[in-house]
C-alpha cells in the first residue's frame, strides 16, 4: 500500500517530491479545519482524512485535537515553516504522532526582508546603519542570519535570546554555529535601548521567558520616536491593542512616534487594521515567501519523508530552482566600481537600490496598504504573493574585497572580486 499523504498545495514542487513517497492529496489553506470539514462542501476531503498517515502543511493550519481526531492513522505531522506555533504539541504527544518543522527553511528570506527594510529607513530618515546600535530579539536561523548581515552593514549589533544564553552557559564550547563569533547578550532592558529592535522569536509561552506580549504597553511605553521596532517573528509578540494605543496617545499628545514595521500580526488574518496607517512598512506575514525559502521548506519535508520511510532520495532541490543569471544593469554596476569603500550615504542608497532590485520591499508595502484600505483581503495577498527570488539569485561583480565581504555577508553571491 502506498503512503496516504495529505499535503497544502501552497508548497511549491510538491508533485516533484511527495509523488516518489507516496499517494498525495492536496489541499488550500484554510480547507482544514474541523468546522470547515463539517460543512457538506468538505465532504470528499472529509471522507479521505482516516486514510491519512502523513499530514504536510503550512503556518495556516491549526494542528489541534479536533483535527487529529479525524485522521486516526496519522503517523507523522510535519510543517514546511519555521514556525510550529500552529501544532498543538501536547495533543500529538498524547497521539503518539511524530511531528517536524523545517527550521531555517526561510532564515535567509526573512533575513533580506530586515535588510531591505532597514536600508529603505536608513535612506529615508538619512542615517547610516554603521552608527547604529542593533538589537536582535530570538538569536536562532533567522535572528543570527539578521545579526550577521547587519554586522556586516558595519552595525553594532546585541542579542536577547535567554534560552540560548542558558544553554551557552551550561556548555563548554560558547560556540553557537551560524551565529557571530562571540554574541553580545544583553538584558531585555538594554533591548528597549537600541536604536533598531529585530523581533525573530517564536511564540511561546516559555515559563521564564515567554515571547507572547513580550512587547506590552510597558515595554512599548519605553521606546520612543526615534527608534526601529521589526517585527517578522510572530505577531503575538508585540501587544497589538497595547501598540494601536501606544500610537493613538502619540497623535493625541503630538509626540513623535516609534518607527514600526509589521510583518506579522496579532490574530492573523483578522488584523487589527487601524494600526496600519501608523506604521513605516507593513507587509502580510511574507518575509519569509521567496521561492528558495518555500522550496526548501517543501525539499526538507522530503528529507524528513524519506528517512522516516527508508526511501532512497531521487530528487535533488538544485534540479527544480530556476538558474541564477541576472545581472546588475551597467549603471549600477558601474557606480558599484566607483563607490569601492561604501563608506557614506550614497554607498548606502546604492546598495538599497542594489537590494531592491531583487526585493522592492516598499512594492510589498504599497501593494498592502491599497489592499488592507478596501478590504480585508489578509490571507488572499498571501496566497497571491508573486515569485519573489533572494540576493544569491543576482551575480554582482566586485573587485574591492572589503565591499564584497559586506556583500556577501547579506547574502550576494560575488564574482570577479580580486579576493578568488
Ligand atoms: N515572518 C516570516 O515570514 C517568518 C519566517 C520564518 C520564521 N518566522 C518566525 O520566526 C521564528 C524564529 O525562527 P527561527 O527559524 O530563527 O527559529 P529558531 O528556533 O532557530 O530560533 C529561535 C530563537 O529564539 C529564541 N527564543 C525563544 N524564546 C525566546 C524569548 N522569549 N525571547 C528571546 N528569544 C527567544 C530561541 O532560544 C532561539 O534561539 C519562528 O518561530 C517563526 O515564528 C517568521
Ligand atoms: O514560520 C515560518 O516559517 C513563516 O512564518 C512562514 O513564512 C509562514 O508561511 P505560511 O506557512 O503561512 O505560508
Amino acid at each position: 500500500m502506498p503512503i496516504q499523504i495529505l499535503a497544502d498545495s501552497a508548497m511549491p514542487y510538491w508533485q516533484e517530491f511527495f509523488l516518489e513517497v507516496g499517494e498525495v492529496k492536496t489541499f488550500k489553506a484554510g480547507e482544514l479545519s474541523a468546522e470547515i470539514l463539517a460543512l457538506p462542501s468538505s465532504a470528499q476531503l472529509r471522507a479521505y482524512l482516516p486514510c491519512v498517515e502523513c499530514l504536510l502543511v503550512r503556518s495556516t493550519t491549526q494542528v489541534n485535537q479536533a483535527l487529529l481526531a479525524l485522521m486516526p492513522n496519522l503517523q507523522f505531522v510535519a510543517t514546511a515553516t519555521a514556525g510550529y506555533d500552529h501544532f498543538d504539541i501536547e495533543a500529538l504527544h498524547a497521539g503518539d504522532i511524530a511531528w517536524y518543522a523545517a527550521g531555517g527553511c526561510n532564515a535567509q528570506a526573512v533575513a533580506q526582508y530586515v535588510v531591505c527594510a532597514a536600508l529603505q529607513l536608513a535612506v529615508d530618515d538619512r542615517f547610516l546603519l554603521k552608527d547604529k546600535r542593533v538589537a536582535i530579539v530570538g538569536h536562532g536561523n533567522v535572528g543570527s542570519r539578521v545579526a550577521n548581515a547587519l554586522h556586516a552593514l558595519g552595525a553594532q549589533v546585541i542579542i536577547y535570546d535567554p534560552p540560548q544564553l542558558t544553554k551557552a552557559q551550561n556548555t563548554t564550547d560558547l560556540r553557537i554555529s551560524g551565529s557571530l563569533n562571540s554574541p553580545c547578550y544583553v538584558s531585555f532592558s538594554e533591548v528597549l535601548k537600541a536604536d533598531v529592535i529585530c523581533i525573530h522569536a517564536p511564540l511561546n509561552s516559555h515559563p521564564e521567558h515567554p515571547s507572547r506580549h513580550l512587547f506590552d504597553a510597558d515595554a512599548l511605553s519605553q521606546l520612543t520616536g526615534s527608534q526601529y521596532l521589526i517585527n517578522a517573528g510572530r505577531g503575538e509578540i508585540i501587544d497589538n491593542q497595547a501598540l494601536l494605543s501606544y500610537f493613538e496617545n502619540a497623535v493625541k499628545s503630538e509626540k513623535v512616534k516609534l518607527n514600526v514595521v509589521l510583518d506579522v500580526w496579532e490574530n492573523e488574518p483578522t488584523i487589527t487594521t487601524d494600526l496600519v496607517g501608523h506604521l513605516r512598512i507593513a507587509s502580510a506575514h511574507i518575509a519569509g515567501h521567496t521561492l528558495e525559502g518555500k522550496a526548501n521548506g517543501t525539499f526538507m519535508l522530503y528529507q524528513q519523508l524519506c528517512h522516516r520511510y527508508n526511501i532512497a532520495q531521487k530528487v535533488k532541490l538544485s534540479a527544480m530552482l530556476p538558474p541564477d543569471n541576472t545581472s546588475l544593469p551597467k549603471h549600477l554596476q558601474n557606480e558599484l566600481h566607483l563607490n569601492e569603500m561604501f563608506d557614506g550615504e550614497s554607498a548606502q542608497r546604492l546598495l538599497k537600490n542594489i537590494c531592491h532590485l531583487v526585493y522592492d520591499i516598499q512594492n510589498d508595502d504599497r501593494v498592502f496598504r491599497a489592499h488592507m484600505a478596501q478590504f480585508n483581503t489578509f490571507a488572499k495577498l498571501r496566497q497571491e504573493y508573486p515569485i519573489r527570488r533572494e540576493f544569491s539569485a543576482l551575480r554582482l561583480n566586485v573587485k574591492n574585497t572589503k565591499t564584497s565581504q559586506m556583500l556577501r555577508g547579506i547574502g550576494f553571491v560575488i564574482s570577479n572580486d580580486g579576493t578568488t
